[in-house]
């Protein structure tokens, strides 16, 4: 009870605050703070003391609602973050009254405040003499402000944007619907990667390809990666994209076993990794030199030009680091992050850090969207995001989404097993009599344009394609001289 009392009296003790520091900004403007009035001479005091009180109460009367606005608490804060941060210059000036110099602080001029459901836009202009790097430099305060992913954006010379967005919720439920829809929208190959306070987020692998994600244990990576998989496989089917999967934790991606979009066994041991890879290569040297044939330059131009449409074509991998010794399977990976967008091969690799112990620095630049949940501490953060924000998430399935212009804070929808499980069974159910395209079979050097297999062979060539990963072997190809009956 008393508790609840001194709680509310803070909080009215912090609305007058405000309150008060409002009428005090839109009365004085962002241009002054300390008012020289307790120093008047004495012949002008009363006299401008009176003035200064019929301007107060006129101001009051005309704007005491704009007063309370939301707009005026912006700008109140901001202000404020202005004043604690030192973003001002200091100038001497003739106090009217007394006649003596006094010096008075200069802040950045708060020229608009635009204020939508889910974003706060405000424009700030500095002064005369203020040097632009004072306002760069104190991003962090506006951010300690308006919280971690308010950004400082530079419109033009001496103009800037602080980009202030809505707080997100803490968890909610994954909804296909929207996915759906942001997919759809997104065009080209796109990922859905959560929501952030201006709506749903997903991002054109075709444009920005390969995703890595770091966080430590227990704070959402498993999760994100079930609602990517889960919207691919309900959006696309197994004609447009085909998954290989490596769980190196033996955990997340045994859900997936027997989907048709997942080739062949989803990888749980180095060898079986390696030789998952040493397919994709296979894969990826193919479609170079299909595509060369062609005269076109990557799979979006090889499709307009022959009419066919090749399946997207993902390596995901959870904990990648368990991999970090395997010299041959980086290679792979370092391949396809160089050269895989335009041949329509992505990475996703998910670990719980980014240091150079892990993931070497080549294939880390080339994951060009990076999604960070919690990490240990603002190094890893910083190596991983070039900011230290991800150290401080406090919300699990929480996560900064950074491609490479932009850094989203996002919410991951919340997808239990259960139900990810239930949404897989009707995807197998779907195309349970689908005749899938083999993805390549090279015979005799030759790639076969259209090989229609009906379900007993498909049944018969996965089994196969199992049996010989389950043994260990890499693939075999018939000799020359062999027929195939
Ligand atoms: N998006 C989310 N919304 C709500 N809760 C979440 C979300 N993501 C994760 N959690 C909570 O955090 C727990 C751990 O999540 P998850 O298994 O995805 O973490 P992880 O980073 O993959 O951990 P590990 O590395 O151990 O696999 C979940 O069981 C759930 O309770």
């Amino acid at each position: 009870m008393m508790r609840e009392l001194w709680n509310s009296l803070k909080e009215w003790n912090d609305v007058m605050d405000d309150f008060i520091g409002s009428v005090m900004f839109e009365l004085f403007g962002a241009t002054f703070v300390g008012i020289p009035s307790a120093s008047l001479g004495k012949p002008l005091s009363v006299l401008t003391k009176m003035i200064a009180g019929a301007y107060i109460g006129a101001n009051l009367y005309t704007r005491l609602p704009s007063l309370l606005s939301k707009k005026a608490q912006v700008r109140y804060r901001l202000t404020n973050s202005f004043l604690h941060s030192g973003l001002f210059l200091t100038i001497k000036r003739r106090d009217i009254g007394d006649g003596q110099i006094k010096e008075v602080r200069v802040f950045p001029k708060i020229n608009d405040v635009k204020i939508a459901s889910k974003l706060t836009e405000v424009r700030i202009s500095l002064p005369l003499g203020m040097a632009p790097e004072m306002i760069q430099q104190r991003e962090w305060a506006f951010q300690r402000t308006f919280g971690d992913t308010t950004q400082l954006i530079e419109d033009s010379p001496g103009h800037y944007r602080l980009r202030i967005p809505a707080a997100l919720p803490d968890s909610f439920r994954y909804d296909y619907e929207q996915a759906r829809t942001i997919l759809e929208r997104t065009g080209g190959f796109p990922v859905y990667v959560g929501e952030s306070s201006e709506g749903p987020v997903a991002i054109n692998l075709q444009k920005t390809p390969h995703i890595g994600i770091v966080g430590v244990t227990g704070w959402g990576k498993s999760s994100l990666l079930r609602i990517i998989l889960n919207s691919w496989l309900r959006y696309y089917s197994p004609d447009r994209l085909r998954l290989f999967l490596a769980d190196l934790k033996m955990s997340e991606f045994g859900m997936y076993e027997r989907v048709p979009h997942v080739e062949g066994r989803v990888a749980v041991r180095k060898h079986e990794v390696r030789s998952m890879l040493s397919e994709v290569h296979e894969i990826l040297l193919a479609r170079q030199e299909m595509f060369y044939n062609a005269g076109a330059i990557d799979q979006e131009e090889y499709e307009e030009m022959t009419g066919e449409k090749l399946p997207f074509i993902v390596v995901a991998i959870d904990e990648v680091a368990a991999l970090r010794k395997e010299t041959e399977i980086h290679d792979v990976l370092d391949d396809i992050a160089a050269m895989g967008r335009s041949l329509g091969v992505f990475l996703i690799l998910s670990q719980q850090r980014a240091d150079k112990e892990v993931i070497d620095g080549r294939l880390k630049n080339n994951l060009n969207i990076r999604i960070a949940f919690r990490m240990s501490d603002e190094l890893n953060s910083r190596m991983f995001l070039e900011n230290g924000l991800a150290a401080k998430i406090k919300v699990k399935g929480r996560s900064l989404v950074k491609d490479t212009t932009d850094l989203l804070e996002t919410q991951t929808p919340w997808l239990d097993t259960k139900e990810a499980r239930a949404m897989i069974a009707e995807i197998k159910d779907k195309y349970r009599d689908h005749r899938k395209k083999p993805l390549l079979v090279k015979i005799n050097g030759e790639v076969p344009q259209d090989v229609e297999l009906n379900a007993q062979d498909n049944k018969d060539l996965l089994d196969l394609v199992m049996q010989l990963q389950s043994s260990k072997k890499d693939w075999i190809f018939p000799k020359e001289e062999e027929e195939i009956s």
